[in-house]
């Protein structure tokens, strides 16, 4: 039965809220890490860091005090909000999640809580005031990463042991505490903050602050969305509380790996956050090991609207502000594909329909249109559909050529075939068909 928790998920279920709506229903979406981490590059005097670029300081082959005077080189040139939230635009992201702080505590806004910020750096002025604008003028919503874990902040600690830890990291939580009112202050039109280094023991234990702090952020920005890697429950349980309810707004635990089935992602809202390298966020110089191509991320755009989530693609730009070129390709391609078929991602939802071999079903939300997002061709030209006791099928046809009427034929009770002979395609594409649940409307086309 239930434990009696007093910080564990204050709501179960989705959030039904026109705010969270409009999450749920973006599909695709941007993650941006620039910071200083960006300027070495995963590299430093000739020598390669193997981790995630973005975790170089954590590496013995810089020293720590090196890397810290990085903020005296930053100074992005080539830097352009407005070229930024194009590309996200020609992409068809619908939100962007940008890095305020990550671990190492460089602040992209001039923050008055320390010393550590754009401010004190060569280029001096804001970065996220003209991301948060440029993005919102492209009606791209902008949701804020910030890094709990400061590895700048004296009063950072991973383990509360002594005394003096718990003195040196209540003013840590104060300091957190400030910076995120500062956040919500400054860039009001943000519509979520999303929180990652928050796995270590020192700030698991502080349920009660994090509870507090997470209700008190909700009271001075209503309808802002916060995800489950926030705050542990009394009992240190992180994402799902004590009682296995998702605490916060939607899981946030799909990091670089997707659900495989509608289990998987137990009825929450969910998105997926993935690198295009294997495991690098920041700008990495060596652009190794398998990239994934646009197919690839298309694929796994599919696979999270039709499981219910969004997708969110990674972009590390370098140091000097500009987008790789590699980057700015995979948004052209990822665009080309979205101006054909962002019907079948964008306001779409779990169709509760078997997955078939040949793709993903995506469901229009509020209506009976159904998507197929095609990915593997049968031979045969059909496409097997089956369908839920009692509901009917009609008005099959590629979702680019409305006009055509594609044959379906009724192969046993409840299961179809839809044919649509493709053999010249190279890309993804979609077959749609609206369900009826008067099976009598059912045609067979010749
Ligand atoms: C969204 C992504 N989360 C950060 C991260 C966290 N971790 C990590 C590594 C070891 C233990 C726990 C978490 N690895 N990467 C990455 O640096 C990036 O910001």
């Amino acid at each position: 039965e239930k434990i009696n928790l007093v910080h564990g998920a204050h709501r179960d279920g989705k959030r039904p809220d026109e705010a969270m709506k409009k999450w749920r229903g973006y599909g695709l979406g941007q993650f941006i890490h620039w910071g200083l981490y960006a300027i070495p590059g995963g590299e430093w005097n000739g020598k390669t860091y193997n981790g995630a670029a973005e975790w170089i300081r954590s590496w013995d082959g810089i020293p720590k005090s090196t890397y810290d005077s990085l903020i005296y080189k930053f100074n992005p040139v080539n830097f352009d909000a407005k070229a930024w939230a194009a590309t996200a635009k020609q992409m068809g992201a619908k939100y962007v999640t940008i890095t305020t702080k990550h671990h190492d505590g460089f602040c992209l806004w001039p923050s008055k809580y320390t010393d550590y910020t754009v401010a004190n750096s060569p280029w001096k002025k804001d970065i996220i005031k003209p991301l948060v604008d440029a993005y919102d003028a492209a009606g791209i919503d902008v949701i804020l990463y910030f890094s709990v874990m400061d590895w700048n902040h004296p009063g950072w600690r991973y383990d509360i042991k002594t005394e003096a830890d718990s003195i040196a990291f209540e003013g840590f939580k104060q300091f957190t505490r400030n910076q995120l009112i500062e956040l919500l202050t400054l860039y009001p039109t943000a519509k979520g903050l999303w929180f990652d280094g928050t796995w270590d023991k020192s700030w698991v234990k502080q349920a009660a602050f994090a509870d507090e702090l997470e209700q008190e952020l909700r009271k001075l920005r209503p309808g802002i969305i916060i995800g489950s890697r926030f705050r542990a429950d009394e009992y240190g349980k992180r994402h799902f509380d004590s009682n296995g309810v998702l605490i916060g707004d939607y899981e946030q635990g799909w990091e670089r790996k997707l659900p495989e089935k509608i289990a998987d992602v137990h009825g929450n809202d969910w998105d997926c956050v993935m690198t295009v390298p294997e495991n690098q966020w920041g700008y990495n110089k060596a652009w190794k090991g398998h990239i994934k191509t646009a197919f690839e991320l298309i694929e796994m755009t599919a696979k999270s609207v039709s499981l219910g989530g969004n997708f969110v693609m990674n972009f590390g730009p370098q140091g000097d502000g500009a987008i790789r070129k590699e980057e700015l390709q995979l948004a052209k391609e990822i665009g080309d594909w979205m101006k054909v078929n962002s019907e079948a991602i964008y306001n779409c939802e779990y169709a509760v329909l078997d997955k078939q071999d040949w793709g993903y079903f995506t469901k229009k939300t509020g209506s009976n249109k159904i998507y197929m997002l095609v990915f593997n061709t049968p031979i045969n030209g059909k496409y097997r559909v089956k369908l839920p006791a009692k509901m009917g099928i009609s008005m099959a046809a590629p979702l680019s050529n409305p006009g055509v009427k594609l044959k379906i034929e009724e192969i046993k009770a409840n299961e179809y075939f839809i044919e649509f002979n493709n053999p010249s395609a190279k890309q993804p594409f979609v077959i749609t068909f609206e369900t009826d649940t008067d099976k009598k409307s059912n045609q067979n086309y010749e």
